[in-house]
């Protein structure tokens, strides 16, 4: 970034000192979409970005219980308040926080009293997943998103029949770069296997608190897989996120199928068998299902072989013959080869955010002002949130924040270095 964005900054700063909205424990923001003209201003510490119809009023609520970010619209057509149901992960309650109208699809909150990697959240209100999910349940819906910073790798999405190595090949994977990949843990309604840990493997959960949750919309993506209910909760995918890891989804044909047609960008791998005769030598030297089931198993195989490998949904096919080529082939694709495993990025580095703080959007710049407003001349701390490449977004992280800090003192602008 060029000298000028920083000067622009410190003009703003001396003209708009007033213009920013503090923030302190309990307070409100209230943000207000439609699809006109975007207005900002300042009532009794809550900041208003209104454009329209709809006001989204979030924290703030009476209710000291909750340990997260509340949000509840007021429909000024009807008069009505209305609470909708939120979805993805939320932010916990903050010292005080601020809310920016981005794109009029998504509400930035800015939480202060935050580390760097808990401080931006998007509230998504008209997105792409939030329509779709408010078509499914039939009610209003809003979803968070958790903002991250820089580039994360798109999640990979593998498939295919029972018993062909796909555990096997996850598993190799997470133990060579145990850093670099996270494994989103599946819910089932099928019993643990022996070695099986609840919560590692797989959530094991009975069938009526798995379609209740389905119905609350806290799932990606779900299929009756053999006779059981599968499925990827939303969480099960934030939670890998949430560590800068790259997710691992081990999910059938039918949930492949749902997750390409979803708002989340992945890469689809399809493990096909050397033979039949393989698979189902595997599937009984594995020894963890009785006969019946590796019946049902094999049967349901032939179709997910068919629709695997008849294309539209998945990138990459890859046959698991000798399990290391398959293995090194998987690395090779995954841009893998020669990487030896590194640790992620430390942000424990950077500085947290003050409780007191105020933001101004200027095109797809975000201003964070640190500054106690009463202190004119003493020196300053400023951040600038570049939202311009943002990728991602609910269900799981928005990623390409790019977050910088600004020195400035009085007489100028004294520094800048990114964080
Ligand atoms: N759609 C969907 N399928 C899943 C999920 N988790 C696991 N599966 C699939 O369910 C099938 C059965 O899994 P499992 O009972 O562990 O047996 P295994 O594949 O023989 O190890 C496999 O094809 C998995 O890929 C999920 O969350 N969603
Ligand atoms: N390339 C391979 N050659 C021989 N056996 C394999 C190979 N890949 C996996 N296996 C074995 O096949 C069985 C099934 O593998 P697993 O990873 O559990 O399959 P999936 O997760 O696809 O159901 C396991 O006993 C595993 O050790």
């Amino acid at each position: 970034m060029g000298e000028a964005p920083a000067l622009f900054v410190e003009d703003l700063l001396s003209e708009h000192t007033n213009g920013f909205a503090s923030k302190s424990k309990g307070s409100q923001t209230t943000t207000i979409v439609s699809d006109k003209t975007l207005v900002q201003f300042i009532a009794h510490q809550n900041l208003r970005s209104v454009i329209g119809f709809n006001q989204y009023l979030i924290g703030g609520t009476d209710d000291e219980s909750t340990s997260t970010i509340e949000v509840r619209i007021f429909d000024r057509s009807t008069g009505q308040l209305i609470v909708p149901k939120v979805l993805g992960t939320k932010p916990k309650q903050c010292k005080g926080h601020s809310a920016v109208l981005l794109n009029e699809d998504r509400i930035l909150i800015v939480k202060g009293g935050s580390s760097p990697d808990d401080c931006t959240w998007f509230l998504e209100v008209d997105t792409k997943f939030v329509r779709q999910q408010r078509e499914s349940l039939e009610t209003e819906v809003v979803a968070w998103s958790k903002g991250i910073r820089g580039e994360a790798e798109k999640p990979i999405v593998i498939s295919g029949p029972s018993g062909v190595g796909k555990g096997t090949l996850i598993a190799e994977l997470m133990k060579e770069f145990p850093s670099m990949f996270g494994f989103s843990v599946s819910h089932t309604t099928r019993a643990p296997r022996e070695k099986e840990k609840d919560g590692v493997h797989y959530h094991f959960t009975d069938r009526s608190v798995m379609e209740k949750a389905i119905k609350d919309g806290k799932f990606l993506e779900f299929a009756a897989v053999h006779g059981n209910l599968y499925g990827t909760s939303i969480e099960a995918v934030e939670v890998v996120a949430d560590e800068g890891k790259r997710c691992i989804l081990d999910i059938d044909v039918q949930g492949a199928r749902s997750v390409r047609a979803s708002s989340l960008e992945a890469i689809f791998i399809f493990i096909c068998p050397p033979s039949f005769d393989e698979l189902e030598k595997r599937l009984r030297e594995r020894g963890t299902e009785t006969e019946e089931q590796i019946q049902k198993r094999l049967r349901n195989a032939k179709a997910e072989l068919e629709q695997g490998q008849s294309g539209g949904i998945f990138d990459h096919i890859l046959v698991n013959d000798d399990l290391e080529a398959c293995y090194e082939s998987l690395k090779k694709l995954l841009g893998l080869e020669g990487i030896v495993s590194t640790t992620p990025k430390s942000l424990s580095e950077l500085v947290d955010l003050p409780a007191v703080h105020s933001v101004l959007k200027i095109d797809q710049k975000i201003l964070i002002n640190c500054r106690p407003a009463e202190v004119e001349k003493a020196s300053k701390q400023l951040f600038v949130l570049d939202v311009s490449a943002l990728k991602g977004g609910a269900p799981g992280r928005t990623r390409g924040l790019n977050l910088y800090a600004v020195d400035t003192f009085a007489n100028g602008v004294d520094g800048m270095k990114q964080l």
